[in-house]
């Protein structure tokens, strides 16, 4: 059983602080690290594979250090954002260097095994620089994988994949977790991590916003209170009925917009009641938008709760 600590830790980079005191465990099994983008997640991981040091705080597996620990790096595998791959070199031989650079008896076979893993046997022989961004990010993938890592860390590994390669990496990731591997992956989308993730820590601004079943943080998520901008037939007969109704705690008149702007209680009973007051009322709704729907404000209202 593998498991990543992070104790109190912090990195800057000058007076950039960019992981601000944060503790968290890494278990066997899939966890997501969701966070806006700027959060944090990417110098995190950067910790978590021994590729930075901390400024402050510790990051250990299974107790030992990973900053400058070749014992810790044999155990992990990173697949990082960008692309950092050799253009001229065929994926078999850009996998074969890595199996190379980490030492293993058998490196031939070793980045065989992992172009299988992943599906690229078949073009493995091509150059990187032919491969679409799908087979870029698998081949990575392997090269990760190539000395059979009981730690893969994934930084955003679904950006910029078509749904069909998404979903061969996701079954790929569960058949991980499922073999009792510890398989962190970052993200900024809700969805992608709601489908793969159980457990997942959230950062924002750097900070450690939350932890834990996915499902909690979601509810704690819609929860909360939204504002939306209306436009009807008949605004102010709307606004009448809505601050009469227990889903609804503000109403402005926005002039400039000419519209309504309401703070619902939590949205599943505001989108409840909202047709059905407008039909009561006879009132046609013409737009109803979120005003403060973003990522963003999301996360911030996790932050603050
Ligand atoms: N090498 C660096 N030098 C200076 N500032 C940095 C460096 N690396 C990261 N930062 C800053 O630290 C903060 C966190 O960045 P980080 O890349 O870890 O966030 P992230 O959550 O991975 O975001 P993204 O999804 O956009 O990559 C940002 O403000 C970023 O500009």
């Amino acid at each position: 059983m593998t498991t990543i600590h992070i104790a109190k830790t912090s990195r800057w980079f000058g007076n950039v602080v960019a992981v601000n005191d944060i503790s968290m465990d890494i278990s066997p099994g899939i966890t997501g690290l969701l966070g806006p983008n700027g959060a944090g997640k990417s110098t995190l991981i950067h910790m978590m594979s021994g590729f930075l040091a901390p400024s402050a705080g510790a990051v250990t597996l299974d107790d030992q250090p990973i900053w400058r620990n070749p014992e810790a790096y044999r155990r992990i595998g990173l697949v990082p954002e960008r692309e950092g791959m050799y253009d001229y070199l065929t994926g078999g031989e850009f996998v074969l260097a890595n199996a190379e650079l980490h030492g293993l008896p058998d490196p031939g076979a070793a980045a065989h095994a992992a172009l299988e893993t992943v599906e690229m046997t078949a073009a493995a022989d091509r150059r990187v620089s032919t491969y679409s961004k799908g087979m870029r990010q698998r081949v990575k993938m392997a090269s990760a994988l190539v000395h059979q890592p009981s730690v893969l860390l994934l930084d955003e590994p679904f950006n910029g994949m078509d749904p069909r390669q998404r979903m061969h990496l996701m079954e790929l990731l569960r058949t991980m977790g499922e073999e009792g591997r510890t398989v962190l992956f970052s993200s900024h989308i809700l969805e992608e991590v709601e489908q793969l993730a159980a457990h997942i820590e959230v950062v924002v601004a750097g900070r450690h916003a939350a932890s834990g079943d996915f499902r909690r943080i979601r509810r704690l998520m819609t929860d909360r209170p939204l504002r939306y901008l209306i436009r009807s037939s008949d605004d102010r007969a709307l606004a009448a009925a809505l601050i009469a109704d227990p889903s609804t705690s503000g109403i402005e008149f926005d002039t400039a917009e000419n519209a309504l702007r309401v703070q619902a209680v939590d949205f599943l009973r505001f989108t409840t009641r909202l047709p059905l007051l407008a039909r009561e009322q006879g009132v046609r709704l013409f737009t109803v938008s979120p005003s403060d729907e973003s990522l963003e404000s999301v996360f911030s209202y996790l932050v603050s709760a």
